[in-house]
């Protein structure tokens, strides 16, 4: 791990004293190591050790984040393998068929266990909250009845390619309009390009869905303490004391808790504009259910973060691998003038059509599936219910074992060989291979569809951003639709700079912690120069579906 520890930082709010405590606690437990040791059965998957006995992987998944589990697979190429975690085992997956075994066996392989988990550390469900969210969680009781199992149900069908869908594509993107068209109109503009788009996406994206009473949009505050709260989520639901070892991402929590504590109390979600997502989670958790608005609105919160966490960082790389190389601007926006109408005779008032930028615009959609790639490579678990034994597709079984953790490795699957030598690097057109066969199949191409090589070759469940199974990403195409939308229109209507590179643009280093759990964000802001592009001047944009 010599080149990681020079190169990784750490993760944010935990320091030196963290890291000093949690040595002194892997001296303790390595003289323990006898009371601990976990017999490993010759049928599980293969165990990795680690120089420091019981938690020395956990150290290095503290320190180094999502890239330990790539200097493991530098060190060890196995495709399935299994760690030692105090008392616990984590296997981990690093191969497209073993990720596809594990879907398979979603019974005993279980999400919504995890679910709770969160509901529990990271959201303060009460007890009489747990309860409820408990309640056949993984359809137990062989019905699809229960808060979890009716809410998935529900997102399902609310984020499916509709009419429903379509609507609350049209507001959220109506709602971050009013930013772009105030942006440089009267010259060139400077603005620090991730704090700009962070603020304007969240709160448009928020309102569009939570209406216009929303937390986001009323108090200036609560954006900030959003994101300085999903940054500790590690610590939050990890620490001892998190209240003093995360203090300010504890603050912030509450601060968000507090908002929408008010809102609920408010009953603001009558308000018209509020999207039937959010009227829909009012009627199974407090009509149908009987949890307390209290737990309500604190579990809210966790929608946000499905909402906005990851959203908004792809639309900033997307933007920023665009703009730093010139020929695939112009590629991409030939692609996107042909979606512009002009509605009014004086030629202002511009009209981008946001179905046309999915299904006509298969630069800018293997571009956006490029960046998911490289930057959204959101490993998921899944707990272990039972003793299970999975198969892949090769017949190779193994077994994993009641109460461990699955974890797939979807930051190492997508540096595979499958991609190619340049699997490492950004190439836009990587995925422009299946987009034919993919738009005489349906009108809307699916963001997560399979992996197509230059062959033809189908690599299934290998493009992970989505994740894969039972679970895939409801939000994929409400996401797909927001973040084209967005980065068309600079793409449409701006030229942009960075003000150290004149004439240029460099996107700015991926952060050096990476959580395996969201996209990678920027490790420092970057300012840019923005000006209205020829011909655009007094450009006015809409958007129709
Ligand atoms: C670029 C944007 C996004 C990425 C990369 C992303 C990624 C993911 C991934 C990897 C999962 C699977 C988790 C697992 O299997 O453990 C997931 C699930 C989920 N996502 Fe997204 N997501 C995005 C946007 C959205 C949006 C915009 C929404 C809502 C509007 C959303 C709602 C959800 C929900 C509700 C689930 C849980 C599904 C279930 O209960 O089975 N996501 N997402």
């Amino acid at each position: 791990m010599e080149g990681l520890e020079r190169t990784v930082g750490y993760a944010p709010e935990l320091n030196l004293y963290h890291f000093i405590t949690l040595g002194v606690a892997a001296l303790a437990l390595a003289y323990l190591q006898p009371l601990f040791s976990v017999p490993k059965d010759r049928r599980e998957p293969p165990l990795l050790h680690s120089s420091i006995p019981v938690i020395g992987h956990l150290l290095h998944l503290i320190k180094h984040g999502s890239d330990y589990l790539l200097e493991l697979e530098r060190h060890y190429h196995q495709s399935i393998y299994m760690l030692i975690i105090g008392k616990g085992r984590m296997y981990v997956v690093t191969s497209p068929e073993w990720a596809q075994a594990i879907h398979k066996s979603h019974k005993s392989l279980r999400f919504n266990t995890i679910v709770c988990q969160a509901m529990k550390n990271v959201f303060l469900m009460d007890e009489p909250a747990m309860e409820l969210i408990e309640h056949n969680a993984n359809g137990e009781d062989g019905t699809r009845s229960g808060i979890l199992l009716e809410m998935h149900d529900m997102l399902g069908s609310v984020l499916a390619p509709s009419q429903d869908l379509d609507d609350m594509n049209r507001s959220i993107l109506s709602e971050v309009l009013p930013a772009i068209n105030g942006l440089a109109k009267n010259g060139t503009q400077q603005i620090q390009l991730w704090g700009w788009l962070r603020y304007r996406f969240s709160v448009a994206s928020t309102t569009a869905i939570w209406g216009p009473k929303n937390p986001f949009l009323l108090y200036p505050d609560v954006e900030p303490a959003f994101w300085e709260f999903e940054a500790a989520v590690l610590p939050l639901s990890m620490a001892p004391l998190p209240c003093l070892l995360a203090r300010k991402g504890y603050k912030a929590r509450q601060r968000v808790f507090n908002a929408f504590e008010e809102y609920f109390e408010n009953s603001s979600y009558k308000e018209p504009g509020t999207s039937q997502l959010v009227r829909n989670r009012v009627v199974i958790n407090l009509e149908r259910h009987g949890l307390s608005k209290k737990m309500h609105a604190f579990g809210e919160v966790s929608m946000v973060f499905a909402v906005i966490v990851n959203t908004v960082p792809v639309a900033f790389w997307l933007m920023s691998y665009i703009f730093a190389d010139k020929d695939l601007l112009a590629e991409i926006r030939m692609e996107v003038d042909a979606c512009i109408s002009t509605p009014s005779a004086d030629g202002s008032k511009r009209s981008i059509n946001a179905t046309k930028l999915r299904t006509s615009c298969p630069l800018l959609t293997s571009a956006l599936r490029e960046t998911l790639r490289i930057t959204a490579s959101v490993n998921v678990n899944r707990q272990v219910h039972e003793d299970v034994t999975v198969t892949n597709s090769a017949g190779e079984s193994y077994l994993l074992k009641k109460d461990s953790i699955v974890q797939i490795a979807s930051n190492v699957i997508h540096q595979k060989e499958l991609w190619g030598s340049d699997a490492d690097q950004f190439s836009p057109r990587r995925f422009m291979q299946g987009s034919e066969k993919q738009q005489s199949e349906s009108k809307i191409p699916d963001p997560a569809a399979p992996f197509r090589d230059a062959q033809g070759k189908v690599y299934s469940a290998a493009f992970r951003s989505f994740g894969g199974g039972n679970n895939v990403c409801p939000g994929r195409f409400f996401a797909q639709t927001e973040i084209s939308g967005l980065v068309a229109l600079f793409v449409a209507g701006f030229e942009m700079e960075g003000a150290e590179t004149p004439g240029g643009y460099t996107s700015p280093p991926f952060e050096t912690f990476k959580s395996s759990l969201a996209v990678v964000k920027p490790r420092k802001d970057v300012d840019v120069k923005i000006r209205r592009r020829s011909g655009f001047e007094n450009a006015e944009w809409a958007f129709e579906m």
